[in-house]
């Protein structure tokens, strides 16, 4: 193991189901990632990918092999421990997930609130230089139905970075967007992950993006494999 790894994964197998309807979805996954590094995790759909995204960002328990995530032990954590290793990442998804009824600033804030460690007032300035760095500095009090698809997710993206996570793990953060804003979104979270010497795993199907990566990866039937050239 390398000593800088802010991921370990060994010998990691997954199934859904019991019984005759058991399914494997990862089979003995080994992967490590450095602290700091950009990794682009590709593949065809239903190869797993999500399953272990999830699996590392503790939102459901792993079940056999070890799993280690910035020197957390996930393998044989309780559901408080993965609760606390939740919080200690940062979450991008495909469908931003922010809420309809909160502005970008109230949205951002949520992302330091569940932390329980700041003011509001250190909560709001936080939030607001975020929202400032993705562009969206006038735009703070814009409800997301008023902002358009690549402008939410960079509320996404500030939400997730707002606490300078040591860990991004994001899901296919350009699916709903064009070229452009697609673009624009992966290189705002790119500059800033760097900033804070943050690292990225990122589930993607969109080609255009991987050249933002320090290392791309491969899944294909529950197996992590050289991508094809
Ligand atoms: N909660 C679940 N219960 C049962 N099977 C599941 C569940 N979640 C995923 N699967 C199955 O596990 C396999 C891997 O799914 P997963 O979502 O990890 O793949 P993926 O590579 O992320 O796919 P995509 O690129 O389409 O998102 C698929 O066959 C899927 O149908």
């Amino acid at each position: 193991m390398k000593q800088n790894a802010s991921i370990v994964v060994q010998e990691l197998d997954h199934y859904f189901g019991s019984g005759k309807l058991q399914k494997q979805v990862l089979c003995n996954i080994n992967l490590e990632i450095a602290s700091g590094e950009i990794v682009i995790m590709t593949g065809p759909s239903g190869s797993g990918k999500t399953t272990l995204l999830t699996l590392i960002g503790g939102l459901r328990a792993a079940q056999r092999g070890r799993l280690q995530v910035v020197g957390h032990e996930l393998s044989e954590a309780k559901e408080e421990a993965l609760v606390r290793a939740r919080r200690d990442n940062g979450y991008i998804f495909q469908a931003h997930n922010l809420h309809d009824s909160l502005t970008a600033l109230e949205n951002v804030q949520m992302g330091l609130e569940v932390h329980g460690r700041w003011r509001k007032e250190e909560r709001h300035q936080q939030a607001a230089t975020m929202l400032e760095k993705v562009g969206l500095g006038e735009r703070l009090h814009y409800y997301p139905s008023d902002l358009s698809g690549g402008q939410k997710q960079r509320v996404a993206i500030a939400r997730a970075l707002v606490s300078h996570p040591k860990i991004v793990l994001a899901d296919e953060p350009t699916a709903a967007l064009d070229k452009k804003s697609g673009r624009d979104v992966v290189e705002i979270m790119y500059n800033l992950a760097k900033q804070q010497s943050c690292t990225i795993l990122l589930v993607t199907h969109d080609n255009r993006i991987l050249d933002i990566a320090d290392r791309i990866i491969y899944m294909e039937d529950g197996r992590l494999s050289k991508a094809p050239s």
